[in-house]
């Protein structure tokens, strides 16, 4: 059934129009949309029995902003001419202009195009609980309604800069007392109180205010000077690579320096600008690819209903299974941490302990919710009080018969509905339910560390993971405010098994004569937060080492084989863990490039003995991109080719949420996409010649450069799915 969109407008007895956005599920300004307010907001102003006008969005909320769809068809067009002329004829003429007052009745959220509209009426009165806020900058854009004007002389400019750059948003009860909301009313009297406000400016009891036109919150020249100095100093660091935060901070002065109105025509001069950038097509890209990624085929379109998940077990107190266990108890779900001895036990515990603490700590969490969530943990030795969990997420060492051993216990211990996962990130699914009949229940809950933190969780199904187990996996991982994205089983999963590369290549690249530290720092600039080096001290590299023939015994015909992990180790260095890898790691301090460690790396030269002639291979900084993330991508196209993911688009967040693929280049497949398989596939080509099957472009690759198509085009009937 085509959902029903519009605006409507009634005018009440008492000269009062009531505009209504309807355009569910978050009233989003679209095209009609803006159509409709336009021709109401033009009637109320003509017609003699209005008095006043009360702006509201149906069902609850009032707007979630202009609708990102329009952005997605101009990234596609080019077309700048989807986007329609707002900021003065509808927000300044026909609303802020009017000689009716108009008053925004605001409920459940207000974001971007919907608080600009409320910020250009003349008063704005809330429900408890309305989230207030400008994120535009999260997709590569500034607010384009006028909102980098009207926000600062509502709130204030050092407040506004804040909100804006950090695109955080405010509940209504502070923006009460910012003064950006001037009532706060309960949800049933919204209407009535927004109607009365309005007919009391008419009549001139209230203040007739036009948030443009303010100056009293803006204060001095130099006042403001000082705040946007400090807030382009903070934008540099934030946003290093990405265009938006610093336009916006030179649009918002222009309003200072010259007044409003001149702010709100540089405004749209600038977002014209903006919503071509790259940035902005990365980041709209993942602002639908992050909400496709619930849509499960078979899954989530079946008519299944998620079953409520109450209590959780889970087998393995160490810095996973703790890092589970915490977002679990955040997320108010009882959890059974189960370890084999009390030493192990009262460690783990203190470590869920110590993740609540950090959080109350960081302002994170309250000290009342930290005690209720400490309150549903308890810790058990043996599996007695299995009985009635609904799921158990095993969390223990990577080794199969371990893992095998396990799951033959609890398929005999838990209820048959109980759902039994694992967090392994190597082990293939099939392989560790291999001893059980209970196939159709087994599903992977990869968390990525720290797991409390972190947002992906990758739900790994294999053949036989039943619909049902895979859609209340997926709804656990919402309740615990992570992303769930689903992929197949094969070794390494979506994430590890695209990404293992990249360690592999800052390897070969190192042992090519090339510095560590200029790779890791090449990385870190172009946006990943760790480079290659850093990573794998964090990782740890007994890690590296444990998990490196896994992947031989899989991938070998495309493995580079560098004895620098094993050297590494030999000489005391594991990483992070005991403060020392290819970095010293000190408490307080930044982590250093330890020197020291140019012998181990020369060692490692002289084994693999790769260097052209004997001498240190000459690279730009983009050959050092190109030969890190080429054979990423490269691996990307297979994990594609196997339908080891349900589109591209899953790959991008996995990559942007698990490994921290700066998400304004809109993900591993969107970037290289953006570079362009055919030149991808022609630099690999090349180095393959010179340093052989490590680089060999992968046959989707090939294919898709020859045929002139894009990575994320269609998909392989090979699906794992
Ligand atoms: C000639 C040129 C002149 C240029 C002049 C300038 C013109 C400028 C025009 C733009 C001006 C304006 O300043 C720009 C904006 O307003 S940009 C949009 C700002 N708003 C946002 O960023 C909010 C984004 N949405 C969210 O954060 C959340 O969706 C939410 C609103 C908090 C709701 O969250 P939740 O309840 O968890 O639900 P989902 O996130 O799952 O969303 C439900 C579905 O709704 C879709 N959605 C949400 N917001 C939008 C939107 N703004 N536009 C379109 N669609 C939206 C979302 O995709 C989900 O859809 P599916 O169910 O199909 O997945």
């Amino acid at each position: 059934m085509a959902k029903k969109i519009g605006v409507t407008m009634e005018v009440g007895n008492d000269g009062v129009a009531v505009i209504t956005i309807t355009n569910p599920p978050v009233n989003s300004l679209a095209s009609p949309i803006i159509a409709g307010l336009k021709e109401k907001f033009q009637d109320a102003n003509q017609r003699n029995d209005v008095k006043a006008i009360v702006l509201t969005g149906n069902n609850g909320r009032f707007s979630g902003g202009f609708d990102i769809n329009v952005f997605q068809q101009v990234h596609k067009t080019g077309d700048l001419s989807l986007m329609p002329e707002v900021s003065v004829e509808l927000v300044c003429n026909l609303m802020e202009d009017s000689r009716k007052p108009v008053v925004a009745a605001v409920e459940g959220l207000a974001l971007g195009g919907g608080l600009e509209l409320a910020m250009a009426c003349h008063a704005r009165v809330a429900a408890p609980k309305a989230q207030l806020g400008l994120p535009e900058l999260t997709l590569g854009v500034i607010p384009g309604f006028g909102g980098t004007q009207r926000l600062p002389r509502l709130v204030g400019l050092a407040k506004a800069t804040d909100m804006i750059l950090l695109s955080k948003s405010i509940l209504s009860e502070e923006g009460h007392k910012l003064g950006l909301v001037d009532a706060l009313v309960p949800p049933g009297d919204l209407l009535s109180a927004s109607r009365k406000w309005a007919l009391d400016i008419a009549d001139g009891r209230k203040p007739f205010l036009r948030s443009l036109h303010r100056t009293d919150k803006i204060g001095s020249l130099s006042e403001a000077r000082a705040i946007l100095k400090n807030s382009r100093q903070l934008a540099k660091k934030i946003a290093p690579n990405m265009p938006q935060h610093h336009a916006c901070i030179e649009v918002i002065e222009e309003g200072i320096v010259h007044g409003g109105y001149s702010g709100v025509l540089k405004e749209a001069e600038v977002f014209k600008q903006l919503v071509l950038s790259d940035t902005a097509k990365g980041l709209v890209h993942v602002f639908f690819a992050q909400r496709a990624t619930s849509k499960v085929p078979n899954v989530t379109d079946v008519g299944l209903k998620p079953r409520p998940i109450k209590k959780v077990a889970i087998i393995g107190g160490g810095l996973m299974g703790s890092g589970i266990a915490t977002a679990l108890l955040l997320s108010n779900i009882r959890v059974l941490l189960k370890e084999i001895n009390t030493e192990y036990l009262m460690k783990g515990i203190k470590s869920v302990e110590a993740n609540i603490k950090g959080l109350v700590s960081r302002g994170k969490l309250t000290q009342d919710k930290a005690g209720k969530a400490l309150s549903l943990l308890k810790g058990v030795l043996d599996y007695t009080e299995f009985k009635d969990v609904d799921m158990v997420i095993e969390a223990v060492i990577e080794n199969i018969q371990l893992k095998q051993s396990i799951f033959k216990e609890l398929e005999k211990v838990c209820s048959p509905h109980c759902i039994l996962a694992s967090n392994t990130s190597t082990i293939d699914l099939d392989v560790i339910g291999e001893k059980t009949n209970s196939k159709d229940r087994i599903v992977g809950a990869h968390f990525f560390s720290p797991a409390h933190l972190m947002t992906l969780l990758e739900i790994v199904r294999s053949k036989n993971t039943s619909a049902q187990v895979i859609l209340d996996l997926m709804a656990v991982g919402k309740a615990i405010k992570k992303v769930p994205v689903v992929v197949g089983n094969c070794i390494g999963f979506a994430v590890n098994r695209t990404f293992f590369p990249y360690a592999q290549a800052a390897h070969m690249l190192t042992n090519l004569g090339v510095d560590l530290f200029r790779i890791d720092s090449v990385i870190t600039s172009f946006g990943l937060p760790l480079g290659p080096f850093q990573l794998g001290d964090l990782a740890g590299h007994g890690i590296g080492l444990a998990v490196g023939p896994i992947y031989a015994k899989v991938y070998g015909d495309r493995m580079f084989n560098s004895p620098l992990t094993e050297l590494l180790l030999k000489s005391g260095r594991n990483g992070k863990i005991n403060g020392r890898g290819f970095y010293i790691y000190e408490k307080g301090s930044k982590p250093k490039p330890d020197p020291q460690v140019l012998s181990i790396v020369e060692e490692s030269r002289k084994l693999t003995n790769i260097m052209p002639g004997g001498k240190p291979r000459s690279v730009s900084d983009k050959e050092i991109v190109e030969m890190i993330l080429f054979p990423v991508v490269n691996e990307a196209c297979r994990v594609l080719d196997e339908g080891v993911v349900i589109r591209a688009a899953d790959l991008d967040i996995a990559s942007v949420l698990g490994m921290s693929f700066p998400s304004y280049r809109g993900g591993i497949v969107f970037w290289a996409d953006m570079v362009g398989p055919k030149y991808i596939y022609e630099r690999l080509k090349r180095l393959s010649e010179t340093y052989g099957g490590f680089f060999k472009p992968s046959r989707y690759l090939e294919e898709r450069a020859m045929k002139g198509m894009l990575l994320s085009e269609s998909q392989s009937s090979r699906s794992r799915m």
